[in-house]
């Protein structure tokens, strides 16, 4: 099966023209505060309202309520749901209330982090594997950091996965031939400024992810 590509936090129509054209499966609408990729509801409702329903359309989140969580995917019309820092249990409650798919982002650091993965199963339908980003770090995730892919060698996935964090044009062909993953996130690796994607680049990843 080819890699497929999500490309991450996009926030005007141009750069998400790109994803589309050079063939990404999925998109991410960040909606966190604290992000410079965060969008209030009305501009992802403009963002997503011309979008045809081919290319699956991820909300991020970082342990949203359900007030936040009804806006946005109203708003993003969205497809699935992406969710840092959320308990098993809350991600099952989210997809029982929802009916949407939801994926759970594992924050790995050591080859013991990856064990959370299996907490996840009859709650989300995807891990997103994800580097930790430090104690006190503003984001959860969207920072560039990478962690060690050899951490993934002969780990059972207790479920559908993804590969993310610090991902480039540049890596992402390794990344996939070194730890065979389905799916590749990429948010930073693909800007030329936090929250400000470069179209270049979104192409460039697209490809070497195709190649
Ligand atoms: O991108 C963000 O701002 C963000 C905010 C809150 C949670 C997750 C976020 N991004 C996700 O982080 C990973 C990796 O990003 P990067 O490629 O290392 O910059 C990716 O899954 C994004 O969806």
């Amino acid at each position: 099966m080819p890699t497929t590509a999500k490309i991450c936090g996009l926030t005007t129509p141009e750069t998400i023209g790109a994803a589309i054209r050079g063939g990404s499966s999925h998109i991410g609408l960040v909606f966190f505060p604290p992000s410079p990729r965060h969008l209030d509801f009305d501009r992802a409702a403009g963002l997503a309202a011309p979008l045809p329903d081919s290319v699956t359309r991820v909300g991020v989140f970082v342990d949203p309520d359900d007030a936040m969580l009804d806006r946005a995917i109203a708003a993003g019309r969205l497809h699935t749901l992406q969710l840092h820092k959320t308990a098993p249990a809350r991600v099952a409650a989210i997809a029982g209330r929802t009916g949407l798919e939801c994926w759970s982002a594992v924050a790995v650091r050591t080859r013991a982090d990856l064990d959370e993965a299996r907490h996840f199963i009859g709650a989300a339908t995807r891990i997103l594997y994800d580097a930790k980003t430090p104690p006190g770090a503003a984001l959860p995730g969207g920072m560039g950091l990478r962690f060690d892919w050899n951490l993934l060698d002969g780990f059972r996935h207790p479920l559908p996965w993804a590969l993310s964090g610090g991902l480039d044009p540049v890596n992402v062909a390794e990344a996939i031939a070194r730890t065979g993953a389905p799916l590749v996130d990429v948010s930073s690796g693909v800007e030329r400024a936090p929250g400000v994607k470069d179209m270049d680049k979104i192409a460039a990843f697209l490809q070497a992810t195709q190649a």
